[in-house]
């Protein structure tokens, strides 16, 4: 295994995700302009050294554990680099367990900070990415988006690796996620996908997500049909009944509204910022308390740059 040298910085800012999209279940997402910003200094092996305010500040793991060391850790070894030491400052403002992708960003985080720590000696492409990212999510749909930016379809091809192309977003749609206090672990919420599907609902599935495409990328004015879904939230709705209420509520009343993720947050697919506000207006007569985040379509996904290398001052 290569070694690192001790004293190299990468700073990394990852963006959270939107997937599914109502009938796109785990092949399309969206990156949200939500971003968690991390910076990675490689010490001495053995060495761990956290610094995390934000989100998750109080939870998660200050151990080999965490989840973006698990990442990083993963992907050095695979590109055949050892561990190195490691000080993470992490600042998240993306929310855990709702929904908005955090495990993939912070799975990519780790991905995308080796990647800059084994530059230039080894350039990391695209496929690698997201191939290390997929491996460690299990899915692609979040670590696509949250890679590239933008709207991506992500499939398994022939050989069982990850792929994703990349498409923009209609400047006509507007974003609302409405987050709710309580989380979802998105485990939880796989378990309760049936192994076998009836042969129907995947035909409905395929002709909303193929039109899901046309509606996001140029014809925002059949939003609305295109985010039915018949393969995964009607299966989830009972451990997350506050979240089918919302969607149901904000459907009756025209709005595309689709479970985010795998919950429980809402994610509204609106034809103009005003619609946008008056699907916020709606989810304030609910009894839940929903926090309403107007965002935009990320356009940029992932981004590690180098950080000046830390130079010990000379001893006089
Ligand atoms: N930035 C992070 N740092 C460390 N762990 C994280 C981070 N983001 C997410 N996680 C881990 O992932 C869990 C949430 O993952 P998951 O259930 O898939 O929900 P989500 O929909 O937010 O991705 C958190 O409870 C935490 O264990
Ligand atoms: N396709 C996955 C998406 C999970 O997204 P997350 O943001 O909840 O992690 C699923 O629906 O299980």
């Amino acid at each position: 295994m290569k070694q690192l040298p001790v004293g190299k910085r990468v700073r990394v800012r990852v963006p959270a995700t939107s997937a599914n999209l109502g009938p796109g279940f785990d092949t399309l997402g969206i990156a949200l302009a939500i971003h968690d910003e991390l910076e990675f200094e490689t010490l001495e092996a053995g060495k761990l050294e956290f610094d995390i305010t934000g989100v998750g500040a109080d939870s998660v793991p200050q151990t080999e554990e965490h989840l973006v060391i698990r990442a990083l850790k993963y992907s050095l070894e695979q590109l055949g680099y050892a561990m190195p030491g490691i000080r993470m400052h992490a600042d998240n403002i993306i929310p855990h367990g709702r929904g908005m992708g955090s495990s993939g960003a912070a799975i990519v985080a780790g991905v995308v900070a080796a990647a800059g720590l084994v530059a230039p000696e080894r350039t990391v492409t695209s496929d690698e990415l997201l191939a290390l990212a997929t491996d460690l999510e299990g899915h692609p749909d979040n670590v696509a988006p949250c890679l590239f930016g933008g709207l991506t379809i992500a499939w398994m091809d022939a050989e069982n690796q990850p792929r994703s192309k990349q498409l923009m977003v209609d400047r006509g749609v507007s974003v609302l996620v409405l987050v709710p206090e309580e989380r979802m672990s998105t485990e939880v919420a796989r378990s309760l996908q049936p192994e076998q599907v009836p042969h129907a609902d995947a035909i409905f599935n395929l002709s909303r997500s193929a039109l899901l495409i046309a509606a996001l990328t140029q014809s925002p004015d059949v939003l609305f049909d295109a985010t039915e879904d018949r393969l995964h939230q009607t299966y989830r709705a009972s451990a997350m009944p506050q979240t089918a209420e919302l969607v149901r509520v904000l459907r009756d009343a025209g709005f595309a509204a689709v479970v985010s993720g795998a919950g429980p947050s809402v994610l509204v697919l609106c034809q103009d910022p005003g619609a946008r506000l008056r699907a916020a207006e709606l989810a304030k007569t609910q009894n839940a308390t929903w926090q309403a985040l107007m965002t935009a379509v990320d356009v940029q996904g992932a981004t590690v740059e180098t950080v000046a290398e830390t130079v010990e001052s000379p001893r006089a």
